[in-house]
C-alpha cells in the first residue's frame, strides 16, 4: 500500500461563479497528522467537505488508497473507514456517555434484528464502549446523560463515538472550537492519544494545537494553497504571515 492515504487532485469548488477551493492538490501521509489552516474564508471548510463527500467538487478528484472516490456517497466511504468527526448536536443529549458510544459501535457493526436477540453480544458491546470512553478520559462519565456533560467532555464523547467506528482516517472539525485552555489542552492530548494506527485530518484554528499535533500543515488563502510543511517552517514562511496577519514582510520588517 502506498503512503499517501488520502490525495486530491486539482480539486475545486465553484458556488455559482465564487471559486471556494481553487486546483488544490493534496498528499496526506498515512499514519500522519495533517492540519488545514487559514486565515477566516480560505477555503477550509469547503475543503474539509469536499474531502468527507459532503461537498460535490466542480473538478478535480479524490483517491484514498489508491481508489477513487470522487463519485461516492459520505456514508460509502464511512464503511470504507473515513470517519468524519459528528457536530455536538449528533451526540444524543439524553442518552448517556455509554449509551452513546454503544450507538456508534452498533453503527459500525451494522444493526441486525438477530444480533440484538443476543445478550452477550449487548455486554460485548458494552465493554468495549467502556474501554472507548476509558481511552478519552470518561470512564467515570459512563453513566452521565451527555446533557450533563461539561462542553469539553462532550467534544470527548463525541470523539470516542467517532473511535467508534474504528477509522482509518479521522476527520476532525475544528476540535478545540469554542473551549477554553484547561479543555483546549485535554482535547489536544486526547487527539495525540488515539493517533496511534490511524491517519488524523484537522481543520483547526487553534495555531497552538496546530504546532503541537500536526506533522504537516497545509495553509489554505483564498481557496489555494499557500504553503505546506512542518510548523515550524510555514510559521515563518512569510506570506503565511502576511495571510494571517494582513500585512506584507516588509511592512513587518519595517515595523520590528
Ligand atoms: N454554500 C456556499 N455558497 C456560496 N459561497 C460559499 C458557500 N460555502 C462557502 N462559501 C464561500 O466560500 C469561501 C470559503 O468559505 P469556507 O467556509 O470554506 O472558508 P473557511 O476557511 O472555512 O472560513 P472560516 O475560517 O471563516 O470558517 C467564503 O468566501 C464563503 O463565503
Amino acid at each position: 500500500m502506498s503512503d499517501i492515504i488520502l490525495e486530491a487532485r486539482n480539486l475545486t469548488k465553484s458556488f455559482g461563479g465564487f471559486v471556494a477551493v481553487n486546483d488544490v492538490n493534496l498528499r496526506i501521509e498515512r499514519g500522519s497528522i495533517h492540519a488545514i489552516i487559514g486565515p477566516n474564508g480560505a477555503g477550509k471548510t469547503t475543503m474539509f467537505n469536499l474531502l468527507t463527500k459532503f461537498h460535490t467538487p466542480t473538478s478535480g478528484s479524490i483517491r484514498f488508497n489508491d481508489t477513487d472516490i470522487t463519485n461516492r456517497k459520505p456514508a460509502e466511504i464511512a464503511n470504507m473507514g473515513i470517519v468524519r468527526s459528528f457536530q455536538i448536536s449528533a451526540v444524543f443529549p439524553h442518552l448517556t456517555a455509554l449509551e452513546n458510544v454503544r450507538l456508534a459501535l452498533q453503527r459500525g457493526l451494522g444493526v441486525s434484528y438477530h444480533f440484538w436477540r443476543s445478550q452477550k453480544m449487548l455486554s460485548d458491546l458494552d465493554a468495549q464502549a467502556v474501554a472507548r470512553l476509558d481511552q478519552v478520559g470518561l470512564k467515570s462519565y459512563a453513566h452521565t446523560r451527555a446533557v450533563e456533560l461539561p462542553y469539553g467532555r462532550k467534544r470527548a464523547l463525541e470523539i470516542a463515538t467517532t473511535l467508534g467506528l474504528e477509522p482509518e482516517l479521522m476527520l476532525l472539525d475544528e476540535p478545540t472550537q469554542g473551549m477554553g485552555t484547561e479543555d483546549v489542552g485535554a482535547v489536544t492530548e486526547l487527539i495525540s492519544r488515539v493517533r496511534e494506527g490511524r491517519t488524523i485530518v484537522m481543520v483547526e484554528h487553534n495555531l497552538g494545537v496546530v504546532a503541537e499535533l500536526a506533522d504537516t500543515i497545509t495553509v489554505l488563502a483564498r481557496g489555494e494553497v499557500l504553503a505546506e510543511g512542518p510548523y515550524s517552517e510555514v510559521s515563518r514562511n512569510p506570506q503565511v504571515m502576511e495571510a494571517y496577519m494582513g500585512v506584507s514582510a516588509e511592512e513587518q520588517e519595517e515595523e520590528a
